[in-house]
């Protein structure tokens, strides 16, 4: 099924993954890799072990036994971290929270190491690319906490797109937001996976919509958790595109095919 040909490269590659919050097992010898240009969707109930499954993939728990290794790397010596775009789960975002637009989606561009920089004009020209490229370029002097919940995940999610990551990882980012904001930012992601080669790994309890992209056969199964996958075949050549340029026109085809 999955190919060697470098748009196959592995991205993400679990091996044997166990782990428990204390005496609490949650996933057991999970193995499972996402493949580049996959999209990658974990449907299962509540406390499976989703959200707990990106966590480690992104670094913020460790796994008690077994292997992950990111674009081929261990990911105890992976440092790329600016190639995976990460949405975590939306909390509640106190109203009164007191950071702008355009600060939250430049925050992206503080890696693990530099918490603190000046910003300079290319990062500012890079968070109106990603304000540009989901169509919220008028909200960026809002401050996040105003914002309606379809809003504020754009925000995150430019947030997460304004290093051109190849890997975008999203944890039920329509949860909150009315079924027709939910339908938009689906079709968004389904643009993005299929014309901007990026390799997708995404939580979401909205069934039918992933089930009609992804089908309704999981390619694999781990306990509660199903992985539904469904690869990009539109694209022949592995070349990679400018993601928040190419977005930007998508937006504007669609401003312009609804005047
Ligand atoms: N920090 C934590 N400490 C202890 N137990 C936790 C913690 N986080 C999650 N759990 C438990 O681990 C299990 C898996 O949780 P997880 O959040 O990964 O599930 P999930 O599949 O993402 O659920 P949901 O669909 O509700 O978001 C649940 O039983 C949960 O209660």
């Amino acid at each position: 099924m999955q190919s060697s040909s470098p748009c196959h490269e592995p991205i993400v590659t679990l091996e044997h993954i166990s782990f428990a919050y204390g005496q609490q097992p949650v996933l057991r010898d999970l193995t499972f890799s996402v493949y580049q240009r996959d999209f990658v969707g974990l449907i299962g109930a509540n406390g499976s072990g989703k959200t707990t499954l990106l966590k480690m993939i992104v670094g913020l728990l460790k796994p008690d036994l077994g292997e992950i290794r990111l674009f081929g790397q261990p990911i105890r010596q992976f440092r790329e971290w600016n190639k995976i775009g990460y949405v975590p789960q939306r909390n509640q975002l106190n109203p009164l929270f007191p950071a702008t637009v355009r600060e939250v989606v430049l925050s992206g561009l503080y890696n693990r190491k530099k918490m603190f920089k000046l910003v300079t004009k290319a990062d500012h020209a890079k968070a109106d690319d990603a304000l540009n490229a989901l169509g919220i370029e008028d909200l960026g002097n809002r401050l996040i906490g105003k914002l309606s919940g379809g809003q504020q995940q754009r925000a995150f999610l430019a947030r997460a797109l304004i290093n051109n990551p190849q890997l975008l990882i999203l944890d039920e980012p329509t949860v909150g937001v009315d079924a027709e904001t939910q339908e938009g930012f689906f079709q968004m992601i389904k643009h993005m996976h299929q014309k901007h080669n990026i390799t997708f790994l995404l939580v979401s309890h909205d069934r039918d919509m992933m089930k009609a992209y992804l089908g309704d056969e999981p390619a694999y199964k781990h306990g509660r958790i199903g992985f539904h996958v469904r690869h990009s075949h539109d694209l022949e050549d592995c070349s990679q595109e400018d993601l928040t340029h190419g977005l930007r026109d998508y937006h504007k085809q669609l401003a312009e095919s609804s005047v």
